[in-house]
């Protein structure tokens, strides 16, 4: 089953919103653990217990696990697996993105299911050229997993690079969903192949949603982005949107109740949104 449609039957499940795994130092400390491997350990792994089972797709940012070194990558390993265990979908957050031949390496490492860190998609940025990426679509699609490709990212620099207009006067954002729809022609219900578009835009930048694939929004929660932001960028491309948040669940811990009910009011808001 491709990852598209295994995205489509996870949110008809359970709802769209998606859950970042983000072990902060701060956060740590704020749940009463040392920020240590210990620490990291039973807050990455008590949050996956606590919302892994009440959504359709969890995002560990790689970062906040990388900077323990090998044994915080060994928790990572353990965070995607008990999420998948779970019966969540897992969006590894990497942003990788390199010449041809490292690509094929970072595909490798996190896309076939030989490897610890395998995930059901990954996050890629395409800013050496879109065609950089065909190890990890080519990999993508050997092991039916996804790719979602930052295109207008929640982050208030991102407009110098991905506004920028290009020959052909398109801008870089359009451009990356132009190639999207191309890898997403045919695809039946929803293509593998996604989209990052922050849910802290101040408008849709022009850009046609209509691309046959599933859009990660972060910004959701934290940066300030709301379910009305989700109706106003993305209007009937909402449908595809999975709004995902990490602070803003994560703060709410240790207490699983109170992490569980944020995530089911997020997806009552979403669902009412989407009809
Ligand atoms: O455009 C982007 C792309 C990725 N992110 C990542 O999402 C989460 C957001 O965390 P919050 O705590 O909900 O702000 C984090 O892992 C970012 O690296 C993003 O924010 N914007």
């Amino acid at each position: 089953m491709t990852f598209g449609s295994r995205l489509v039957a996870a949110i008809a499940d359970r709802g769209p919103f998606c859950v970042g795994i983000d072990p902060h130092a701060a956060l740590l400390q704020a749940w009463g653990y040392g920020d240590d491997l210990t620490g990291l350990e039973r807050f990455a792994l008590g949050a996956v217990e606590a919302v892994a089972p009440h959504c359709s797709v969890i995002k560990p940012q790689a970062a906040f696990y990388e900077r323990f070194g090998s044994k915080g990558v060994a928790v990572l390993e353990r965070v995607i697996a008990e999420a998948r265990a779970a019966g969540a979908l897992v969006l590894l957050d990497i942003k990788r993105g390199d010449i041809g031949s490292t690509s094929q390496a970072y595909a490798d490492a996190y896309l076939d299911p030989a490897s610890p860190l395998a995930s059901d998609a990954v996050t890629v940025t395409p800013y050496l050229g879109f065609g950089s990426l065909q190890p990890f679509v080519d990999t993508a699609l050997k092991h039916d997993a996804g790719l979602f490709v930052l295109a207008a990212t929640s982050n208030p620099e991102g407009p110098e690079v991905q506004q920028a207009v290009v020959e052909g006067g398109r801008t870089v954002s359009a451009t990356v969903l132009d190639h999207l729809a191309r890898l997403n022609a045919g695809a039946d219900p929803l293509g593998s192949f996604g989209a990052v578009v922050g849910a802290t835009l101040a408008d849709d930048r022009g850009l046609d949603f209509g691309f046959n694939g599933p859009i990660l929004a972060p910004g959701y929660g934290e940066q300030g982005g709301t379910t009305d932001d989700i109706r106003r960028i993305f209007g009937a491309g909402a449908r595809n949107v999975i709004p995902t948040s990490s602070r803003g669940v994560l703060r709410l811990g240790p207490d699983a109740g109170a992490m569980q009910a944020a995530v089911r009011r997020a997806n009552d808001e979403l669902r009412e949104l989407l009809g």
